[in-house]
C-alpha cells in the first residue's frame, strides 16, 4: 500500500502527492508570478513588522524628530535639530527619526556626536535617498505604515521641527492615535513658534470654533522656541508621568 507522511498528515493510496515539500521548496522551474500577489506582499508586511520590533524592542525611552527633508546643512532649523538631538540624547532618550536627510539628519548628528542612540526609520521612497550618515541604527521600511508603527510604538513623545507634508502627517497621526485613544496621551512639542503659529491659529480659530475638535486635542500641542522647554516637557512625561502642563498648551 502507497503511503506517506507530511509532518502530522498521513497520506494512503491514491491521496499520496509526488515529491516532497523541499523538493518543490527547491524548484526553481514553476510560475513565479505569486510573488506579485497581496498574499505574499502579507508576509512582506509582516516581515517589517518583525524586523522592527525585533531591532527596537529594548531600544529604552525614545523621543520621535519629525521634520522636513528639504532643511539645508545652512539652514538655522539644522542647527536647532542637531540641538534637539544632542539633548534629547543628554536627557537620556534615544532619538528616532526618518533616517533621511535635512531636518533628520541634523537630530541623527546631534544625537549620535552626543554619544546617544539615533534612530532612523527608513522608507523606500522612488528617488533614492538612504540613510543619513549618523544614524546609528537603521531599518529601512517599504511601507509606509509598517514604520509609523514603529514611531508611535516605540516613541514617548515627539518634537515637531519646521516641516511640509511628510511631517503633517506624522504629526497628525501622532495627534489622532491620542485624540481615538489608540495610544495613550504623550507630549507633543512644535518647535519654531513662527513657521507653526499659523497652523495653531487656523486649528483654533476655524477647526475648534467649527467643532471639529475639541479643546484637548489642541491642548496636545506645545508650541514654543526654546529647545530646553521642549526637552524637559519629555523628561517630566518620563520621569514624572505627568500630563501636560496648562502653562506649556499652545495659546
Ligand atoms: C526629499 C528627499 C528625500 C526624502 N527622504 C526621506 N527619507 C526619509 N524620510 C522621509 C523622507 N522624506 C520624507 N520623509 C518623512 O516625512 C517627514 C519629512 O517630510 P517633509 O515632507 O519633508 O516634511 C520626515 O519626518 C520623514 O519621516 C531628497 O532630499
Amino acid at each position: 500500500m502507497r503511503s506517506k507522511s507530511k509532518g502530522p498528515v498521513t497520506l494512503r493510496r491514491d491521496a499520496v502527492d509526488e515529491g516532497t515539500t523541499d523538493q518543490r521548496l527547491l524548484d526553481s522551474r514553476g510560475p513565479s508570478d505569486w510573488v506579485h500577489t497581496d498574499p505574499w506582499r502579507v508576509l512582506k508586511i509582516q516581515a517589517e513588522f518583525v524586523e522592527g520590533f525585533g531591532a527596537l524592542a529594548e531600544l529604552g525611552p525614545a523621543i520621535g524628530v519629525f521634520g522636513s527633508a528639504r532643511t539645508p546643512r545652512d539652514h538655522a532649523f539644522y542647527a536647532i535639530g542637531e540641538e534637539v538631538g544632542r539633548k534629547v540624547a543628554d536627557a537620556g532618550f534615544a532619538v528616532i527619526t526618518g533616517g533621511g536627510p535635512g531636518a533628520m539628519e541634523a537630530a541623527n548628528k546631534g544625537a549620535s556626536q552626543a554619544g546617544g542612540v539615533s534612530v532612523g526609520l527608513g522608507i523606500e521612497l522612488p528617488f533614492e535617498a538612504g540613510l543619513n550618515d549618523y544614524v546609528d541604527l537603521g531599518i529601512d521600511f517599504r511601507y509606509f505604515f509598517a514604520r509609523k508603527t514603529m514611531f508611535v510604538k516605540y516613541a514617548q513623545g515627539f518634537i515637531v521641527l519646521p516641516g511640509g507634508l511628510g511631517t503633517f502627517d506624522e504629526l497628525f497621526e501622532a495627534l489622532t492615535l491620542v485624540q481615538t485613544r489608540k495610544v495613550t496621551s504623550f507630549p507633543v512639542v512644535l518647535l519654531g513658534v513662527s513657521y507653526w503659529q499659523g497652523l495653531i491659529d487656523w486649528l483654533r480659530d476655524t477647526v475648534l470654533a467649527e467643532g471639529k475638535i475639541n479643546e484637548s486635542d489642541l491642548s496636545m500641542l506645545v508650541l514654543t522656541d526654546d529647545v530646553d522647554q521642549a526637552v524637559e516637557l519629555m523628561v517630566r512625561a518620563r520621569d514624572e508621568d505627568l500630563p501636560i502642563p496648562p502653562a506649556h498648551r499652545a495659546e
